[in-house]
């Protein structure tokens, strides 16, 4: 009989909030010709990671994050989000967050971020509850009736973020969600985004063309080649945290910006 000290315990580890990308790439077919924008991506986020993605303009990472947010398929590989493949849209695993907070007008800041839960026909208590909790995540307590036109645009993006959270999904995915506003706005986002993350727990995935906004809020960076994107390098941040400002200014982050920096401008 095998002793019982050579016996490999059995792990039940959650893969909630586990990202994995084998294999993948993408070919838009378009009337012309095919535009191969990715080409056998593969990598892998742990729950709770906060991963940033750059590369040269065109090189497929808004395509990698609709893929993994289900909302194209892969020409070839596999995308697993928990452990499953995610082949449609699932709020549920996948909350999104775009550049534009593509916000509805006539809705309020509340009726907005309930939006997701009333297509799925949640009851409006419930859905209310849960938009006034995803609300006060993101600091707009208070500004629940408000409409959009009545909001500046890192308040927009902040409803925009809690629609992203309002189903409660283990994954968020924000494409350069800060690009459209101001340097200050941003900086001061950048510090909301990391403190919701530190109290949500939740895998980011994060979309920009800001080489220090990476370094400042990431993990890792994954760094890809100009089309069809590739992964060039993967860095790990081992910067402390709550990051600070006076990090920007060290020799880590500068050495961390710069080794990205000769990546994007080999490819460019
Ligand atoms: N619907 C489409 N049809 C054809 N080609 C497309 C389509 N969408 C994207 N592409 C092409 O695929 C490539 C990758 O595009 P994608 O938007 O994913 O890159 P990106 O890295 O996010 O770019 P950027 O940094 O400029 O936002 C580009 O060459 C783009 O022109």
């Amino acid at each position: 009989m095998q002793p019982l000290a050579n016996i490999t315990p059995l792990k039940l580890v959650s893969r909630a909030g586990a990202i994995q990308v084998d294999g993948v790439g993408h070919t838009y077919r378009t009337s012309g010709q095919d535009v191969v924008a990715l080409s056998d991506v593969s990598f892998e986020v742990k729950p709770g990671r906060f991963v940033v993605l750059v590369g040269p303009s065109g090189c497929g990472k808004s395509s990698l994050l609709m893929m993994m947010a289900g909302l194209r398929r892969p020409t070839s590989g596999t995308i697993l989000i928990s452990g499953a493949p995610i082949d449609v849209p699932d709020p549920n695993r996948v909350g999104v967050v775009f550049q534009e907070p593509s916000l509805f007008p006539w809705l309020t800041a509340e009726e907005n971020v309930e939006f997701p839960l009333t297509l799925r026909g949640v009851a409006r208590k419930e859905r209310r509850a849960k938009a006034q909790e995803a609300l006060q995540l993101v600091g707009l307590d208070g500004f629940g009736t408000r409409h959009p036109h009545e909001l500046s645009g890192g308040m927009k993006q902040r409803v925009s973020i809690a629609r992203g959270l309002v189903q409660d999904p283990p994954v968020l995915l924000m494409d350069e969600p800060f690009a459209a506003l101001d340097e200050q706005t941003r900086m001061t986002m950048g510090d909301e985004l990391l403190r919701i993350w530190a109290a949500t727990g939740k895998t980011i995935v994060f979309v920009t063309h800001s080489l220090t906004e990476a370094v400042y809020l990431a993990d890792e960076v994954v760094v890809m080649s100009a089309r069809p994107g590739r992964i060039v390098d993967r860095l790990e941040v081992a910067l402390p945290r709550p990051r600070t400002f006076e990090m920007l200014s060290g020799d880590t982050f500068g050495s961390l910006r710069d080794r990205i920096w000769r990546h994007i401008r080999k490819s460019a």
